[in-house]
């Protein structure tokens, strides 16, 4: 006999449950499961696990089984009773110590961006980011509200950072970079300050941030301190053509919806945003991981 349940239910029950699986991960990282068992010399019993981390023996058995499903965990049974370790996905990039730990930003997206989510609908009705509603912090200068205290910037910066251990070797793989000898990563107010003169500018996870006009006021700066033969290397993560996908670079822009003045664009929005600002020669590659590369030359 079949499921009673059809496949569009069930595709509904876990689109619907989505945010419950993700809250399994964030609580296990905010309690510190995985930095527990990455530093334990062996498995252990859920019991222990609860002692150690000062919660409780019934929410944290549900909570290492929960992650067991998840393959976040794996469970031995030792003399019929249950033990837990990290399998390889959590040593690798949950703990801490992991070779290419993203913890930071797991909690960044547990404190801050689930918390902007949860304004998802009022985001879309007015078109704009919910730090007022979800922290009281005016947006009208976009990194006071982000840096809003010197934990949240910390929080941000780590967090945003850990990605790059992952897909940083594909983006600077992208373009054969040889050409340009001088390469400026912009910080200061890159809206106000003189920009430094260099042969390549990288823009990574920036124009994301902001309007298409504040994008080319942007570009037409960098374009004016730039060197003969110069360019900009944007990485971004791109949508498709026809914006319909991919689903995580869609969900990403929405992220921007909540969480900042801009959005995720396709490599044509992108060209119509370099092209004009004196960057006519345009290649965009996809790398087939999370970030994509976009070289744009003088
Ligand atoms: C989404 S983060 C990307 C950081 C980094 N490039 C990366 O990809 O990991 C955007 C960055 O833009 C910086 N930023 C925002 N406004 C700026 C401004 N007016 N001048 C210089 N940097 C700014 C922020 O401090 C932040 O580091």
């Amino acid at each position: 006999m079949g499921s009673p349940e059809d496949q569009a239910y069930r595709l509904l029950k876990e689109h619907c449950n989505g945010f419950m699986v993700s809250q399994v991960l964030f609580s296990a990282c905010e309690l510190g499961v995985f930095d527990l068992l990455a530093e334990a010399p062996g498995p252990l019993a859920s019991a222990e696990v609860a002692a150690r981390l000062a919660s409780s023996p019934r929410g944290t058995e549900q909570l290492l089984d929960a992650c067991v499903s998840l393959k976040l965990l794996q469970v031995d049974v030792r003399r019929g009773k249950a033990v837990y370790g990290n399998t390889e996905l959590a040593s690798t990039y949950l703990a801490r110590t992991g070779p290419r730990s993203q913890q930071n930003m797991l909690l960044y997206m547990a404190r801050t961006t689930y918390t902007c989510w949860g304004h998802l609908a009022e985001a879309v009705r007015e078109g704009r980011n919910q730090y007022l509603k979800a922290f009281g912090a005016p947006a009208e200068q976009l990194f006071t509200a982000i840096y809003r205290s010197e934990a949240e910037q910390l929080l941000f910066m780590r967090g945003l950072q850990e990605v790059w251990s992952v897909c940083g070797g594909s983006v600077l793989a992208a373009f054969d970079l040889s050409p340009f000898p001088l390469i400026c990563d912009l910080g200061g107010d890159f809206f106000t300050d003189p920009l430094p003169h260099a042969d390549l500018y990288i823009l990574a996870r920036v124009l994301h941030d902001w309007s298409d006009e504040k994008c080319s006021q942007l570009l037409a700066r960098i374009h004016h301190a730039c060197k003969a033969g110069g360019g900009v290397l944007v990485i971004e993560s791109l949508l498709d053509a026809d914006g319909r996908g991919p689903l995580t670079t869609q969900l990403y822009s929405l992220n921007m919806l909540v969480q900042t003045e801009g959005r995720e664009r396709t490599a044509a929005q992108y060209r119509a945003l370099l092209a004009p600002a004196g960057f006519p020669r345009v290649h965009c590659r996809r790398t087939g991981g999370t970030y994509d590369a976009v070289l744009a030359r003088k």
